[in-house]
């Protein structure tokens, strides 16, 4: 059972319905929970007080993928009604449900606070997507009167939707979640909120570090604002560590001396640092992946071709993205490719007849 059918809700029922469960839907927007319907995502739950199908007695999950403040009240009401034998959550924080669950006499044995940590800037059941956690890692949060049966089934819900569960502490899940996602997300919105008002010739000159910079910052401000206030200490602190660090550079560069520009340097460096340190693809370890820059004129096929070509020299592609040209009928595609597999994927592609101007 999934009750709230927006995007984390609607896209763990698609993934559990490839898996072939069956899933029952709630939600208190009519016109999301018939969407999810529609998407195949489950059934909609009937409305009552009482369990969902008194015959068939109550569902062996249920996921609460509401916002964070709404969980407990939604935990309390599931589990007067009967409805799962399991719960768990999907708040993107933990300590807060799990206290006032706790508050509200929820029956803590069979609640399992969890979080996945993948997500999208959109809200919504239309954007939700049955692959969105394969390859990441999901949070578990018992509390300490947790049943092992109820921890478990949580654990085999991350692993059937493709992700790796980790077990970890509330209150620390929400001290490191402030470090990797909620104060990111603030600094993405005070870079984009500097861009109001700013005329269509400097905007003309954003390139891909802005869109990367601020791609967050289209997220749900009203779900944000739950997100930041229910982990409000942890990201303050993170906030305050940044900007000191922003403060301090800014400083640096109005003092214009060549020593100032050093210490500027210095945090580069550590950004440098920082950056390498962030897992690479499927939660591994890091990895340097050579790029291959390939001219590609705005065509439809273009991409398929280029891809199909990439398959048939036997290279596997990591990654890619395209860095448009502002008012030209061209772009640039960025493959990322394993570095011994560069120089045979530029050839094909040039013996194709695109232009590749970086390797030799
Ligand atoms: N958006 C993201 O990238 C991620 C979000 N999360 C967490 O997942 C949860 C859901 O977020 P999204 O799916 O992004 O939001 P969403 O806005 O797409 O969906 C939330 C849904 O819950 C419904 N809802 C709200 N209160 C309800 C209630 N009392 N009873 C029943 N339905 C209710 C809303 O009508 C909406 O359809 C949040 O707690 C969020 O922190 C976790 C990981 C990633
Ligand atoms: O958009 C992204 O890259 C994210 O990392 C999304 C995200 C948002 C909120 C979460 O609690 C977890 C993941």
């Amino acid at each position: 059972m999934v009750i709230g059918a927006g995007l984390i809700g609607t896209s763990i029922a698609l993934a559990m319905r490839e898996r072939g469960a069956e899933v029952q839907l709630a939600d208190r927007d009519a016109a999301a929970l018939a969407m999810a319907v529609e998407l195949g995502a489950g059934t909609a739950l009937p409305d009552g007080d009482g369990p969902a199908d008194p015959g068939a007695g109550p569902a062996d999950l249920a996921v609460l993928a509401v916002p964070p403040a709404a969980v407990a009240v939604t935990l309390a009401d599931a589990q007067k009604r009967g409805l799962a034998e399991v719960y768990t959550d999907v708040a993107s924080v933990k300590a807060l449900p799990l206290r006032q669950a706790r508050d509200l006499g929820c029956d803590l044995g069979a609640y399992v606070p969890s979080h996945p940590m993948a997500g999208r800037e959109r809200s919504g059941p239309a954007a939700a997507r049955a692959d969105l956690f394969l390859g990441r890692s999901w949070a578990l949060c018992p509390p300490a009167e947790a049943a092992p049966e109820a921890v478990e089934a949580v654990a085999a819900l991350a692993r059937a939707c493709g992700a790796e569960p980790i077990t970890v502490d509330a209150e620390e899940h929400d001290r490191a979640v402030a470090l990797v996602s909620h104060a990111p997300h603030v600094v993405s919105a005070a870079v984009a909120a500097r861009l109001t008002g700013v005329d269509d010739t400097t905007l003309g000159l954003a390139g891909q570090g802005l869109r990367d910079v601020t791609r967050i910052a289209a997220g749900d401000p009203r779900l944000w604002i739950g997100i930041l206030t229910g982990n409000a200490a942890p990201v303050a602190d993170v906030l305050e560590a940044v900007a000191t660090d922003l403060a301090v550079a800014a400083s640096l560069l109005r003092d214009g001396s060549e020593e100032a520009a050093t210490h500027v340097a210095d945090l580069l460096l550590r950004g440098n640092a920082g950056r390498s340190r962030i897992p690479g693809k499927h939660g591994g370890a890091p990895s340097a992946y050579a790029t291959v820059q390939v001219v590609i004129p705005d065509r439809p096929g273009e991409l398929a071709m280029i891809f199909q070509a990439a398959g048939v020299a036997g290279v596997n592609i990591e990654d890619v993205s395209i860095e448009h040209s502002p008012g030209r009928p061209l772009g640039v595609l960025e493959i990322s490719v394993k570095p011994e597999a560069a120089q045979k994927l530029a050839e094909e592609l040039r013996s194709r007849g695109w232009s590749v101007p970086g390797l030799a």
